[in-house]
Formats: structure tokens, sequence, C-alpha cells
């Protein structure tokens, strides 16, 4: 019976959903989660957490290193919660994230995982992300700590030199606002029962191919004249330096909690808006909206659900969960129509403003509101595909059951999430869909995270 603060010899037979070493001890039944330890490894580690069924441990020594093994371009990887994969190597990486899907759909799904394809590289697998939020925090030392959640807590790991995994516009808009960001007259945020300070986190965006850039600064209330006074200086010295840099935003988010959207944006200086080029399309989005983070990899997934459609990309299609359009732009370019649903006001208006701008309003449309309401409320049209890209947690059951009674000839799922992706397809399958194919993507470099494509019919 092993303890917390014990040190064990563990063997790693695999890793879980979350890019994390699995050991299996007492015959089994008992599993050790071992996070920078990869398949075939000898670690010996501390038992930091124990638990009924589990315990956590922390490597102190690798005895037999994977041949998978790289060594991580951040310093900071084995803390930072950002980054799980950093230490294997990419193409360890890619078939990982293959065996994931696997995973989620026989066990949470008691699905067939024969339609799984191997995942699709990113184009970069370093310098892909076009944004990034920082948490900025009060430390007990009473100064504040501005960078990364570390793993599996509210403690920031600071940012001290650049983060691999971002844009280089990125890199450049942070060396220069870091200054200001951490001075003492913006209080950093004061997480608990009652919260205090003034900057929650700092929302920094780019488009890979435009070059453009903004700010969004998450704030717990509106700024007083001296906190103002600074912050305009910031924006003066972003705007006068940066090229391409669109503007600064204010969210003002006075609830406490970790969903950082939870208040209202307005424009502080500038623009609260900017643009990224995929494919044939200059995308409008709003720095409070979803854009997906890696462009190039993006570009690949849109092109990959409209060859999906086949046919039917040329007919009537319903596109839940479409954000500003990006996908929509691509799919309004071949179908008669699209008729897009999204619950996030500033998305609507992106979107509407990104099918004007490319002369597609007459066949691109949006319903404003949450898909498992808009659907109710939609006469019974008939739909040759439904394409659905829900987040992370996945469809409202609702909004499975009107699929099914809509019964559209494909339906093109986009998920980020395999657990749900895999509960909701048991739905699907149980009303009288197929599998077809199920394309995993790589979206998100050196993190455990896949994205999957996956294409029904009957
Ligand atoms: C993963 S994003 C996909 C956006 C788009 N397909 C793209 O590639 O840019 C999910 C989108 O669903 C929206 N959303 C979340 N819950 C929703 C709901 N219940 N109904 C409608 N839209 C929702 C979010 O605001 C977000 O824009």
């Amino acid at each position: 019976m092993m303890n917390r603060g014990d040190i064990l010899r563990l063997r790693i037979d695999t890793l879980n959903s979350e890019g994390e070493g699995i050991a299996r001890e007492e015959g089994g039944s008992f599993v050790v989660f071992v996070p920078g330890a990869l398949p075939g490894e000898t670690v010996d580690g501390r038992i930091l957490l124990r638990k009924a069924r589990y315990a956590r441990a922390q490597i102190l020594q690798v005895l037999s290193p994977s041949p998978d093994r790289s060594t991580p371009s951040c310093p900071l990887a084995s803390r930072c919660g950002g980054c799980q994969l950093q230490h294997a190597s990419y193409p360890f990486q890619l078939r990982a994230k293959e065996e994931a899907l696997r995973d989620a759909l026989r066990r949470l799904g008691g699905l067939d995982d024969s339609a799984v394809e191997p995942c699709v590289p990113s184009p970069r697998v370093l310098g892909y992300r076009n944004k990034v939020v920082l948490p900025v925090r009060w430390t007990p030392e009473g100064g504040s700590a501005l960078g990364f959640y570390q793993r599996r807590s509210h403690q920031v790991v600071p940012l001290v030199s650049g983060c691999p995994v971002l844009e280089e516009r990125l890199h450049s808009l942070l060396s220069l606002a870091l200054p200001f960001l951490k001075d003492p007259i913006l209080q950093p945020y004061r997480e608990g029962t009652r919260p205090s300070g003034f900057l929650r986190e700092v929302v920094a965006r780019c488009g890979s191919r435009t070059g453009e850039s903004a700010l969004c600064l998450v704030v717990r209330r509106t700024p007083e004249r001296r906190e103002e006074t600074f912050l305009k200086a910031l924006h003066h010295h972003l705007s006068e330096t940066l090229p391409g840099f669109r503007g600064t935003a204010l969210h003002i988010a006075p609830q406490p909690g970790n969903f950082i959207w939870s208040g209202t944006t307005r424009p502080f200086l500038g623009a609260t808006d900017l643009h990224e080029s995929l494919g044939p399309y200059r995308i409008r989005f709003e720095v409070s909206s979803f854009f997906q983070v890696n462009s190039l990899q993006a570009e690949l997934l849109y092109e990959d659900v409209l060859e999906s459609l086949g046919e039917e990309a040329q007919g009537h299609l319903l596109e839940l969960y479409s954000g500003v359009g990006s996908l929509s732009l691509f799919l309004a370019s071949r179908a008669r129509s699209v008729q897009a649903v999204e619950e996030w006001l500033p998305a609507t208006e992106s979107l509407q403003a990104n099918a004007a701008a490319h002369g597609l309003e007459q066949r691109l449309s949006v319903l404003s509101g949450k898909a498992e309401d808009v659907l109710e409320k939609l006469a019974r049209d008939s739909f040759d595909g439904v394409v659905l890209d829900p987040p992370r947690g996945g469809c409202h059951p609702k909004v499975l059951e009107r699929i099914l009674d809509l019964d559209p000839k494909k339906v093109v799922y986009v998920s980020c999430n395999p657990a749900t992706l895999a509960r909701d397809l048991r739905i699907l399958v149980d009303g009288g869909f197929r599998i077809r194919s199920l394309r995993p993507f790589d979206l998100f470099p050196q993190t455990a995270h896949v994205e999957t494509r996956a294409l029904l019919t009957h």
C-alpha cells in the first residue's frame, strides 16, 4: 500500500488523455499518473497525492528513457500547464493523439475505431499560436505574477523568456507590453471569497498572415483616473512601436470564476477587432470571439470539412456553433445556402460583416442564440448536410435529437474533445447514422489536445 511521500519505481504503460504517463500497480487495479513520463519508460517517482483508486507522482529520475523522449524547447515545460507533451518527439505526439481518439471512441462511446485515420501534422510545431491568455495574480510576497497556470493549480508560472509555441508577432507585442503590465499601478487580481485587485488576465491576439495584433485586458472594474492614464501610455507605446497593432480593449469582469469572458468588452483605444487570412478569405474577428489558434492548420481543417461533404457541399447546409464564420465562408463558397447558428453576439456581428465583405450575404445567414434553443424554433427544413463545431463540452442532447429529426444526408462533426465527441457520436449512431471517417488534426502541437473531423452518413 503506497502513501503520499513514498518513492516508487514505476513502469509506464501508456498515456492518459491529458498526456500524463500511466503506471499500473497492485495487479493493475490501481493507477499512478506520472506527468512528463512516456510509455515504455521506467522512472523513479514520488507520490504527491493518494486517492482510493489512483495516485499522482512526480518524476525524480527517468531510468530508461523512451526513444521518443526529446528535449523541451521551453525551460518551463515541466511546470507550465500550457504544454503537456514537449518532452516527446513530434511523430510520437501525433501517434499519441490518434490513440487518444481511438481510446475515447472505444472506452467512452462503445464505438468501433476502425474509421480513425492518422493525425494530420501541423504545418508549424512551434511558433503557431495566434492567441495567448496570461493570468495576472497577486503573490504572497506582495508582487504580481504574470504567466501561465501551473499544471492542475491556480499558481502562476511567471513568463520569463518567450513562450516557444507563440507566434513571433505575439512575442513582439508581449515584450513591449510586459514592463507596463507588471507595474504596481495595475494591481494584480487576488482570487478568493472577496476578490480584489484590478488586472485579471492579459489576452493578446494576432493574425499570422495579416500581421495585425490587438490587446484585451480583462479587469475587475472600470479603471480609475491614474490607471486609465497609465493604460493610455501603454496603448500609445504599442501603436507607435508595433506595425499592425490595432487597439486595446477592456473586458470588465467583476464576477469571480474562471470564465474570463463573463463581463462586457469595450474599446479602450483603437479597434477591438483584427483580421486573419485563411484560404482566399480575409476574416474579421473581435478580440473576445473564438478564432482557431493555429491559423495554418485551421485552413487545412476547413478544406477537409468541405471535401468530406462531397456533393452535399453544393446543397443547403446547417452550420451550428459557427463563431465569426471562418468555416462558414469556406462552406458558402460552394453551397446554395448556409444557415449558421451562433450564441456569442460579437461573433454573429463579425459573421455578417465577413459574409458581406465577400459578397456571400445572400447565401450565408446567421441565427443568434444557443443552438439548442434556435433549433427548437427552426422550421423543419430540408438540409443536405449539417456541420457542427461545438465547444469542449460537446452538444446539448436537444441538438443531437434535432439533427436526427432533420435527417440530413451528411453530418460533419468537428470536435476539440474526443470524450464528448465519443458521447455524441454514440447518440448519432444509435439514431441511425454510420461513422464513415474520423480524421484527427493536430491544431495544438506540444499539448495533449486533439481536434477531430468526423463524417457520418446513413
Ligand atoms: C469551437 S468554436 C467553433 C467556431 C467556428 N466553427 C470556427 O472554426 O471558428 C465554438 C463556437 O460555439 C459557440 N457556442 C458555444 N456554445 C454555444 C451554444 N450553446 N449555441 C451556439 N453557439 C455556441 C462559441 O461562442 C464559439 O463561437
